[in-house]
């Protein structure tokens, strides 16, 4: 099986290409193939297929085991992925994805390289049962949450896959490893969630760390990042173009008031090329 080893600022992925579907052992494989001690180590395990209604398509599993519905660091891996090994030549691609639909990714390139990569997200998904959580309500802001007598405040926000956006003083030194398990399985959730801790720096600038449903605490989060605009601008906090400073590096988030998609925009690399 041959493979590359990608990220996106630092949330890494083992892609393969090549194969007409998924595996029917996808989710061991990934359990195994990105486990940091025994395998080859990253986030989730990453397969570009083909696709019926788009250039391509992708499906992406968590290190433990579990299918995501999207990812938006993996989708721009993808995008640079097929462009490098010459599966296209077009810089405006569509890649389908298993919960958000086709998206197009547009691909900056100079000197033949690709420099950054920009999503259309598509719409944010604000109703509460849909996100899904067990609130019937649209939006959900700002919700109270207990766990283990803290009270938490979130708001809720899929992009295909579930978030919940937290604010708190200070995201960058926030104790991710005590809550965010904690939260992540939450009874309010009943596809479980990705929480995004964040704290907001001025109208166009936040901090964000994020505990990732299936995979812990990741470097980076693409979907993380476009729901934490999305909720900024909900609660009042943000414009509607702001970056998003992550562990891994910074996210350029735009949620377009014209057509309600959110665009993301941020760099894709290669680490290396194997063989198993
Ligand atoms: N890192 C991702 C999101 C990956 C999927 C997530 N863990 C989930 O289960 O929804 C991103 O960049 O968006």
């Amino acid at each position: 099986m041959n493979f590359t080893k990608m990220h996106g600022l630092g949330n890494d992925f083992i892609i393969v290409a090549g194969e007409e579907s998924l595996p029917t052992n996808a989710a061991e494989l990934a359990e195994e193939l990105c486990n940091r001690f025994f395998g080859i180590g990253a986030d989730g395990l990453v397969y570009i297929l083909p696709s019926e209604i788009a250039d391509f398509r992708m499906r992406i599993i968590n290190s433990d085991g579990s299918e995501a519905e999207q990812c938006g660091n993996a989708i721009r891996c993808v995008a640079k992925y097929v462009y490098d090994k010459g599966l296209t030549d077009k810089q405006d691609i569509s890649i389908e994805t298993l919960g958000a639909g086709a998206q197009r990714v547009q691909l900056t390139v100079s000197d033949g390289k690709v420099q950054t990569v920009r999503v259309d997200m598509g719409a944010p998904i604000l109703n509460g049962l849909q996100v899904p959580t067990t609130i019937d309500a649209e939006p959900v802001i700002n919700h109270p949450i207990e766990v283990d007598g803290r009270e938490f405040q979130f708001t809720a926000v899929s992009m295909g896959n579930p978030h919940c956006v937290i604010y708190v003083d200070d995201a960058v030194n926030f104790d991710l490893a005590l809550w965010g398990p904690k939260l992540e399985v939450h009874p309010l959730f009943p596809r479980k969630i990705n929480v995004e801790f964040v704290t907001v720096r001025s109208r166009n600038f936040t901090d964000m760390r994020v505990w990732e449903r299936g995979a812990g605490p990741t470097l980076a989060c693409g979907t993380g990042a476009c729901a934490t605009v999305v909720a900024s601008v909900l609660n009042g906090y943000t414009d509607r173009t702001a970056t998003v400073s992550l562990k891994g590096g910074d996210l350029f988030i735009e949620w377009n008031e014209a057509d309600n998609h959110v665009y993301m925009t941020g760099p894709a690399a290669e680490v290396f090329n194997g063989k198993l």
